[in-house]
């Protein structure tokens, strides 16, 4: 395909798949001609060296994106290897054994002309019988193996999302809402269906069509021009609008996303929906998403349609031409009876084989873009995990904070150039009005955002050169970010630890007023909480926190605001445990609470994310 044009660029992405050669015509007037060869690039323009390079850009860029999904692919399927080896071990033998059907008819044929039934013919019938018994029984196989790797899909992509979930960086995490990704988990379905459909599908067509081309050029070398042709249509048809169809999955994909993440949205929110019922905005949102899923599922059809189109057509040529050239060879006497139904049975078997092919492309584009969806988590960036392991010894650690500035984005500092040293076994006291800064401190001094400017030092190394998981085994964290779970109030307490005894998580509970709610339930600490903490008073839901962070008994404690909202009595069993029980530890507080702050070796206050001054109390 020739083209003429002025702008390179533009012509160029609307370009089949950016696959060409471009000459320039005339350098005065940017007039440049490009012509596409189907898979095929080649540059020939020496002069223009910039649009050069942008053809370049362009077509690297398509590869790479087409190379990175199917890299993922292959990656998905590296493990199921045996399996897939077998699969196609099975399809093989399968299509040598199908091919038993035409060359049996084939002889039975020239039998029944002979006008005779011999034992020899009877032979032949039964073996027929058995050839497409045993190409069944082949498929059965497949299938057990097919089963076998949709399970582990499932199985391994749920504990990928389980295991990489925690490990996520929470400052990217801020960007986007974290459960509405989880739902690309559910393409794992369409992979499972997907693959099953390309693993029994896509190998036995191939095979039957290679083999089929084979037999068939035995009949006549006529035949290996009509295969040679088959197999350029083919490639043809794969090549024209595999890009396209790749990318209009990916978009209805992207779509139905946004529809699914707009309604749980509303769900989230289904009180406020339910109040403004006025209001459409809800209906008028979803239209709007509906609509542009509508657009891409039209465009991702129309391919398909296209696809299916040139095979109709393709169909009707080739079969009028086979039984034509079948029909001429046979009168001919080229070919017999025999042969010519054959030949006709294999050429059927081959469209069909062709047919298959191409309505799997379909299934080629889901498992393509469910790949990409399911990844889409999995890729996130994750929290940086040193080496240094941090030791857990009977006292506190100390804690330096070296020039240290933070904004949750590159356009504002939250922190400004924070430095203090806090001795190992210090209770601290961090105050400040609202929006200082001091919830971000202690999630900058709990590991939790990683990327800041300046140096935390824990025990004199830095933060980050510290096995993150070590730095969790050791401290108690109360942060405002931190939540309950489904589960029960053990579970939220333990989060799986089991050398934790109920007397620990009593003596927690009677401090903290837990223990009045967990002996109201009979239930008592199996009472079960219902997702997001739903009915559950947010006293309890603090007081539950609280416990969590206090129950590992750890050598530093990191607490935002962990009386805030309670009962005067328990206000003071929490102060007095945390003062008077936990001696030798390094204990830093979020508080405005002076009467607390007045019992800490160390006050920092906080001020527009700088430190306004610090106090030290000799106690
Ligand atoms: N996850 C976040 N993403 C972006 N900005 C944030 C985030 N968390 C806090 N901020 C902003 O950082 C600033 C400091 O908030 P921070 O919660 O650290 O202050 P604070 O002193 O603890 O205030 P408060 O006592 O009201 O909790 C505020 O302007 C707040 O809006």
């Amino acid at each position: 395909m020739f083209l003429l044009c002025d702008s390179p660029i533009v012509r160029l992405r609307q370009f089949v798949s950016g696959r060409g050669i471009c000459i320039t015509i005339s350098q005065k007037t940017h007039h440049y001609l490009f012509c596409s060869f189907f898979n095929t690039f080649i540059i020939v323009m020496l002069s223009e060296r910039r649009v050069f390079m942008c053809i370049c850009q362009n077509y690297l860029y398509m590869a790479e994106k087409r190379m990175s999904t199917l890299l993922k692919l292959l990656e998905v399927l590296k493990f199921e290897k045996s399996e897939i080896s077998s699969i196609y071990f099975y399809a093989i033998i399968a299509g040598v054994v199908q091919l038993s059907l035409p060359l049996g008819i084939q002889s039975i044929i020239s039998f029944v002309l002979g006008g005779t039934i011999s034992t020899s013919m009877v032979l032949l019938i039964a073996l027929v019988i058995i050839g497409v018994l045993v190409a069944g029984l082949l498929q059965v196989n497949q299938m057990k193996l097919i089963e076998k790797i949709q399970q582990q899909l499932f199985v391994r992509y749920a504990f990928k999302y389980a295991d990489t979930i925690p490990k996520l960086n929470l400052q990217d995490v801020d960007n986007y809402y974290l459960p509405e990704l989880v739902n690309r988990f559910f393409d794992t379905v369409s992979l499972q269906k997907g693959i099953s459909k390309i693993l029994l599908d896509i190998p036995a067509a191939s095979i039957q069509i290679i083999f089929g081309l084979i037999l068939l050029s035995f009949y006549h070398p006529v035949f290996i021009f009509f295969g040679l042709l088959l197999l350029v249509v083919l490639y043809l048809i794969l090549i024209t609008t595999g890009n396209k169809g790749l990318q209009t999955s990916m978009e209805e994909s992207n779509y139905k996303y946004k529809v699914a993440g707009y309604l749980q949205e509303i769900a989230r929110v289904i009180t406020t929906f339910k109040f403004s019922r006025n209001s459409s905005l809800h209906i008028n949102k979803t239209d709007d998403y509906v609509s542009g899923y509508l657009q891409s599922r039209t465009s991702h059809f129309k391919i398909l349609l296209f696809q299916y189109w040139t095979l109709i057509v393709f169909k009707l040529l080739i079969i009028s031409a086979m039984l034509i050239v079948g029909a001429i060879l046979l009168v001919d006497q080229q070919i017999n009876v025999g042969q010519f139904i054959a030949s006709e049975i294999v050429i059927l078997m081959i469209i069909g084989s062709v047919e298959k092919m191409i309505v799997s492309l379909d299934n080629i584009y889901d498992v393509l873009t469910s790949v990409e969806k399911i990844n889409k988590l999995l890729e996130k960036p994750k929290e940086k995990v040193g080496s240094q392991q941090l030791i857990h010894a009977n006292a506190g650690f100390s804690l330096e904070v070296k020039d240290v500035s933070f904004g949750y984005s590159s356009e504002k500092l939250i922190l400004k150039d924070l430095s203090f040293n806090i001795p190992a076994g210090s209770r601290v006291c961090v105050m400040g009005a609202n929006s200082a800064g001091k919830s971000t401190l202690i999630r900058l001094l709990s590991g939790a955002y990683q990327d800041f400017e300046g140096t935390i030092l824990i025990n004199n190394i830095p933060i980050s050169n510290y096995d993150i998981r070590s730095i969790r085994g050791n401290i108690g964290v109360l942060l405002s970010i931190q939540e309950i779970f489904q589960g029960t109030i053990k579970e939220n307490i333990c989060i799986g630890n089991d050398a934790i005894s109920y007397e620990q998580m009593n003596y927690l509970a009677e401090i903290t007023g837990l223990k009045q709610f967990v002996d109201s339930h009979k239930e008592g600490y199996d009472f079960e909480i219902k997702p997001i903490g739903n009915h559950l008073p947010d006293k309890i839901v603090k007081k539950v926190l609280l416990v969590r962070a206090l129950i590992h008994n750890p050598q530093m404690l990191l607490l935002e605001e962990p009386w805030l909202g309670l009962e005067e009595q328990y206000v003071k069993q929490i102060q007095a445990h945390i003062l008077q029980k936990l001696t030798g530890k390094t204990i830093i507080v979020v508080t405005n609470d002076v009467a607390f702050a007045d019992q800490c070796n160390l006050v920092i206050e906080m001020e527009r994310g700088a430190v306004k001054s610090i106090k030290t109390n000799n106690l």
